[in-house]
Parts: structure tokens; C-alpha cells; sequence
């Protein structure tokens, strides 16, 4: 595998999606399965804890996968990463080392291994190359999990290098959409806005809450965007480098406040809470490489939302 095509012409290769019920692993499997890709191993968490070394060794011992998708990880916001610390870079090292190295010894052909936009420094050149990689100090809200993703980088392009082992790395950008995690604190800002203002529309309040100044960029891909794109890679891309995944498109933390209200309907005022941090000021990515191999992003941030808003009338308890 690795050669264009022979990806896509085995719909019955055995496939493991690690954290295929979170946002970017239930949308790979969507893809995967709207493909007419039949075999997909898939386990909870509570099943098969990444995190330890000697279960992780047994599954790959016993199912030997033919491909893995590493979209499982210790994931969270802006809060989330500034107070656990030490759960992003021990959770996040423990999972992707166990995978990535389980999966060179039990035989697998390829593995795409999934980091972040915020691998890169935090006053990086914009938009963000993939050379910008370790050319600068990184954003203090979240260096404990840019740290473990860059090592997950670094790990794959060790294995290929010592063993010749088809490990690859995609770098998404601010993801959003279906099986979002909504919790009030430790979300990303797309879904805690969304479940704010929803609160507010529905309790009739006269104000939201939204967290720093309103002035940092962000930019956002919709995850079955993402999931297209990383099915593509597993086609089409087998280098050493790791592959910026964006929209091209940025928006200020207030556009995407207002934005949200909107699709949301809440018709009260904002109130930004500047004790919180703002995190990085901006991290557009250039994604030219990936649109060079011929892909390119689809779904607009305001489809993208209103998609997203359906879904979370119809899943998520109000
Ligand atoms: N969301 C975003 O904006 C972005 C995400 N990414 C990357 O995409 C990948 C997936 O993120 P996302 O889908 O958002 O995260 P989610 O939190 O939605 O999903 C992560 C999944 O991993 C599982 N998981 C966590 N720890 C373990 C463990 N020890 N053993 C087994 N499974 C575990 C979770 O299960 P459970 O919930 O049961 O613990 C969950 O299903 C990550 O690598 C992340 O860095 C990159 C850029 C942006
Ligand atoms: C994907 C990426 O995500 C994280 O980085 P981040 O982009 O800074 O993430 P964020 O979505 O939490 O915040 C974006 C911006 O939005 C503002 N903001 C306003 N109001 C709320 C709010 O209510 N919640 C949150 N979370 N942020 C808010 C917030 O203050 C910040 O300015 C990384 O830690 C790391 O996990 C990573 O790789």
C-alpha cells in the first residue's frame, strides 16, 4: 500500500480507527463506510485502553490490522489544555508510542498518525508552511500536547526512515461538526459557543459570556472535510513530511461569535471575559501542498454551522 490506488481498490482491508466515536474518528468511519469499506475494527475506550503498553500489544498481536487511522488522543480547548497539563503530554506520548510502534511490529502496512495546527510556533510565519515545524517557541496554553504530537511526528518519520515503515502524519486545523464534545469548560470554542448561546435562546437570557478579547484568527475545516482529506492521504500520500489539513479560510473568535448566534438565532448582546486567555493570535495554515496532491476543502464555515446546529438539536440532551 502507499501506491496510488491500491488503498481504495481493497474495500475489504482490515482498517483501525482508534477514538471512532469522537469527533474525527466517527467522521473517518462515515467516510470509510460511504466508500464500501467493510472492515473496520473499532474499539472503545473502555475495551482497549491505548495507554497500556501490554493490551495494546495483545490487540495488534491477535486482529493484525492491515491499516490504522490514529485519531484517538487526549483532545480539549484552550481551558482544558492549560489545566491538565500533564494528562495532554503523558495521555497523548502513552497512546500514539503504543500504537505507532504495535503497529510497525504486528505487520501493519500503513498508519496515518493525527496532530494539530498547534505544532507550530506561536509567532510562526503566516500561512503556517510545513517547515515551520520546531523553528520557534510554542504557545504556553497548549506546548504539553504540541510537544507529545510533535514527538508523534518525529515517530513516524524515525519508523520510516530506520524500518521503511509507511507512516504518515496529517496536521488538521480547528476542527468542528457531528459527535463534537460540548461541555461547557473544556470544548473547543465552536461547540461551547454553540451550547451557550442555545442556553440563552432557550432561558430567554439577555447576554452571553464569550471568553479573551475577540481579536484572535482561527481558522476551521468541517471533520467530514477532514475525514475526506485523511482517506485521501491514505491514497495518495506516503512521503516523510507531515501535511497541513485546512480550509484556507480565517475568521476572528468575534466573527465566529456572531456567526454562531446567528445560525443559533440568540438576539442578546456578547460580553467578552478578557481574563481568559487568548491563546495564540493567529495559525492559518498553508495547506498549498495537500491542494498540490488535489485536494482541496468543500463545506463553508456557515453550511458547516448549520449542519453542525442540527445535529446538536437532534443528539445532544438540552
Ligand atoms: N478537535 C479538533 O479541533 C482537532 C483535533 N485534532 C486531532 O484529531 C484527533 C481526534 O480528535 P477529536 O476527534 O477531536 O477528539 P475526541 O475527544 O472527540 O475523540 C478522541 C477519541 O479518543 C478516545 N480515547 C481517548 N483516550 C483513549 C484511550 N486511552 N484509549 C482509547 N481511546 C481513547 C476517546 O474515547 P473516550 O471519549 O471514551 O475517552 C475518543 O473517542 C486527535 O489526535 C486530535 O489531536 C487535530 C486538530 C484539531
Ligand atoms: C485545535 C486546537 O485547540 C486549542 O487551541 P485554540 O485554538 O486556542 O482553542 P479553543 O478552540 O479552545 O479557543 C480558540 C479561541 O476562542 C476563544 N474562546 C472564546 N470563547 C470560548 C469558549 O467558550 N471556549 C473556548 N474553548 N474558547 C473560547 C479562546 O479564548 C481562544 O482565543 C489547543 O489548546 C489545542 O487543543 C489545539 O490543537
Amino acid at each position: 500500500m502507499g501506491e496510488t490506488d491500491s488503498f481504495f481498490s481493497n474495500k475489504s482491508a482490515k482498517i483501525f480507527v482508534a477514538g471512532h466515536r469522537g469527533l474525527v474518528g466517527s467522521a473517518i468511519v462515515r467516510k470509510l463506510q460511504s466508500l464500501g469499506f467493510t472492515n473496520l475494527l473499532l474499539r472503545t475506550h473502555a475495551d482497549l485502553d491505548l495507554t497500556r503498553q501490554s493490551d495494546v500489544e495483545s490487540f495488534f498481536a491477535d486482529e493484525k490490522p492491515h491499516c490504522v487511522v490514529l485519531a484517538a488522543a487526549k483532545v480539549g480547548g484552550i481551558h482544558a489544555n492549560n489545566t491538565y497539563p500533564a494528562d495532554f503530554i503523558a495521555i497523548n506520548l502513552q497512546i500514539q508510542t503504543n500504537v505507532i510502534d504495535s503497529s510497525y511490529r504486528h505487520g501493519v502496512k500503513k498508519i496515518l498518525f493525527l496532530g494539530s495546527s498547534c505544532i507550530y510556533p506561536k509567532f510562526a510565519p503566516q500561512p503556517i508552511p510545513e517547515n515551520a515545524l520546531l523553528s520557534g517557541p510554542l504557545e504556553p496554553t497548549n506546548e504539553w500536547y504540541a510537544v507529545a504530537k510533535i514527538a508523534g511526528i518525529k515517530m513516524c518519520q524515525a519508523y520510516r526512515i530506520q524500518h521503511g515503515f509507511d507512516a504518515i502524519s496529517a496536521m488538521p486545523t480547528n476542527l468542528y461538526g457531528p459527535n463534537d464534545n460540548f461541555h461547557p469548560e473544556n470544548s473547543h470554542v465552536l461547540p461551547a459557543l454553540m451550547r451557550r448561546f442555545h442556553k440563552a435562546k432557550v432561558e430567554g437570557a439577555k447576554e452571553v459570556v464569550v471568553w479573551g478579547t475577540g481579536s484572535p484568527l482561527r481558522e476551521f475545516l468541517h471533520v467530514d472535510d477532514l475525514a475526506d482529506a485523511v482517506v485521501f492521504l491514505l491514497g495518495n500520500y506516503s512521503g516523510l513530511e507531515h501535511v497541513n489539513v485546512g480550509s484556507g479560510k480565517e475568521v476572528t473568535i468575534k466573527e465566529l461569535a456572531e456567526l454562531v448566534k446567528e445560525v443559533v438565532g440568540f438576539e442578546g448582546e456578547l460580553v467578552w471575559d478578557s481574563s481568559k486567555p487568548d491563546g495564540t493570535p493567529r495559525k492559518l495554515m498553508d495547506s498549498s501542498k495537500l491542494a498540490s496532491l488535489g485536494w482541496n476543502a468543500k463545506i463553508s464555515l456557515k453550511d458547516g454551522l448549520i449542519d453542525t446546529y442540527k445535529w446538536y438539536l437532534e443528539n445532544v440532551k438540552q
